[in-house]
């Protein structure tokens, strides 16, 4: 009797198993008909794949893989969520269409976590996402870059490269994110202290998108819980400088002209839609998202211009041209040399994008059901856009894998498109672009004019899924006057 009534128990755990089993691997879908695919194990679906490390000249694996078997378009399961993942560049342009509409950004637990939870950036609602980046563009847009920033620029890239390359030896990546946020940082608060500087960048150093691993590797936690530290000291001395500048405001009417001073008139301006506590978040959210990303970028057009001397020699060309004109050779370029002279630089920059790929996967969710090419995204999955497979297509960019900025001769520069996308797209373009790409420019100007160098090392970068560098990108350094 008790045989007959535990094998009816293993039997029906059994089939709940099965069946759980089976929905997981065919998800249900209201209407229509999902893309093909594979969902993968229960919960951890292909989390595993799309964090394995794989080469900088390598498309995600997981991706290559879906691809190969299923089309441009297919269904999967990463972090536990139900993902469609798109290697369409007319699917993407019609996600990035719909923007705060169909599709809202939604990205992984863990990655909100590196950029903070709290980012305003990442909050839902159109008409906010609006208002937070117009705020934004007051200080990375065209017209402060311009007016204000461009100097700045200069003058940081120019100091610290002189500082930095007496030592015969310097380290890109570090040598452009210490100077990045220095100037950033004034930018910001024009009145900051010394001291307190130093302290904001030792911390904001820590914040790194190298800090993004598996789940399943342990590393990460200790990545996660230094961010998170070095997060919470940095608002902490933001908060203290923003409390004493809104009272200097209201007491003595003191201005300053930077960005601290923007955020307080928003603040003191009718209406709830920023307070002190989100204020500091957008500074912070600004100052985080600066450094490591154009510093890499950097990093690497710098090993790439170092490995290419025919790249080198037609930069040398085009800098010192506009060099020829200058009485002060040492005072970096203005604006209208950076947007109109140099053609080249600009090519350089594309292609160092285009491969690098710093966001290689983009993430959305569907807030509606969505009809797209014959299937449907069910509302609630998880959306990710792959620029990496775009760019690195062979029917797009001939040997994708060379480093060739002479394919860009001709082709809009400053702009992405359906098949770059470096910047993202739609909406929600990178608000810091035009600002990455005239830090970069100013910082080969710099380099190219006053500089001899090369590459010490050879360097393994992995994907894992972001850029990882096995070795910092370093040179050795010797002014040409
Ligand atoms: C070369 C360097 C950079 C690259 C490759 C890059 C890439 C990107 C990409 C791909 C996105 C779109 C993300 C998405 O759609 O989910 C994005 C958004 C964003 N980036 Fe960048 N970025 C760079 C530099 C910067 C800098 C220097 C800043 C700020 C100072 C910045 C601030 C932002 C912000 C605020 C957004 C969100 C825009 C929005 O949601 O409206 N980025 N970036």
């Amino acid at each position: 009797m008790w045989g007959v009534a535990l094998s009816v128990v293993i039997a029906l755990v059994v089939v709940k198993i099965t069946l759980w089993f089976y929905r997981w691997a065919n998800p249900e879908c209201s209407s229509g008909k999902l893309p093909p695919g594979s969902m993968g194990f229960p919960m951890i679906g292909e989390t595993i794949e799309f964090f394995k490390p794989h080469s900088f000249y390598e498309i995600p694996p997981f991706i290559k893989k879906g691809m190969s078997r299923y089309g441009s378009l297919f269904r999967t399961s990463i972090l536990g969520s139900k993902t469609i993942v798109s290697t369409d560049p007319e699917v993407n342009f019609e996600i990035f269409k719909q923007e705060n509409r169909c599709f809202v950004m939604s990205y992984p637990e863990i990655i909100l976590r590196i950029f903070g939870k709290d980012n305003l950036f990442f909050k839902q609602g159109m008409e906010f996402h609006k208002y937070i980046r117009h705020i934004a563009l007051q200080l990375l847009g065209p017209e402060c870059l311009k007016r204000r920033f461009i100097h700045e620029i200069n003058l940081t890239t120019h100091e610290h490269l002189k500082t930095d390359s007496s030592r015969g030896v310097l380290d890109v990546k570090d040598t452009a994110a210490r100077l990045i946020l220095g100037h950033m940082i004034q930018m910001v608060i024009s009145d900051i202290k010394s001291d307190i500087k130093s302290k904001i960048i030792l911390n904001l150093r820590k914040i790194s998108l190298e800090a993004l691993r598996s789940p399943f590797d342990l590393s990460i936690w200790k990545g996660l819980y230094n961010c998170l530290m070095a997060r919470r000291n940095v608002t902490k001395m933001l908060k203290d400088m923003f409390k004493k500048r809104r009272e200097e405001a209201s007491s003595d009417g003191l201005r300053y002209g930077d960005f601290m001073e923007t955020m307080v008139d928003e603040v003191e301006k009718e209406g709830d839609k920023v307070n002190e506590e989100r204020a500091v978040e957008l500074i912070l959210d600004i100052l985080i998202g600066s450094s490591d990303t154009t510093s890499t970028i950097i990093g690497i057009t710098v090993k790439f211009i170092a490995e290419n001397p025919k790249v080198l020699r037609e930069l040398k060309r085009e800098h010192e041209t506009i060099l020829t004109n200058k009485d002060d050779k040492e005072c970096g370029i203005t604006w209208k040399e950076y947007k109109s002279m140099m053609n080249f630089t600009h090519m350089v920059i594309n292609e160092s994008l285009r491969l690098a790929t710093l966001a290689p996967t983009i993430f959305r969710k569907a807030v509606s059901n969505v009809e797209i090419k014959g299937y449907t995204i069910p509302a609630g999955w998880i959306v990710v856009v792959a620029p990496s497979v775009l760019h690195y297509d062979p029917q797009i960019y001939e040997n994708p894998c060379e480093f060739n900025p002479w394919r860009w001769e001709g082709k809009e520069l400053l702009s992405g498109s359906k098949t770059f996308m470096a910047f993202g797209g739609g909406a929600r373009l990178c608000a810091g672009a035009e600002f990455a790409r005239l830090q970069i420019a100013i910082f080969i100007h710099h380099l190219v004019t006053n500089y001899d160098f090369s590459l010490i090392d050879n360097h393994d970068i992995i994907r894992a899924p972001v850029l990882r560098f096995s070795k910092p990108i370093r040179i050795t350094i010797s002014g040409t006057h």
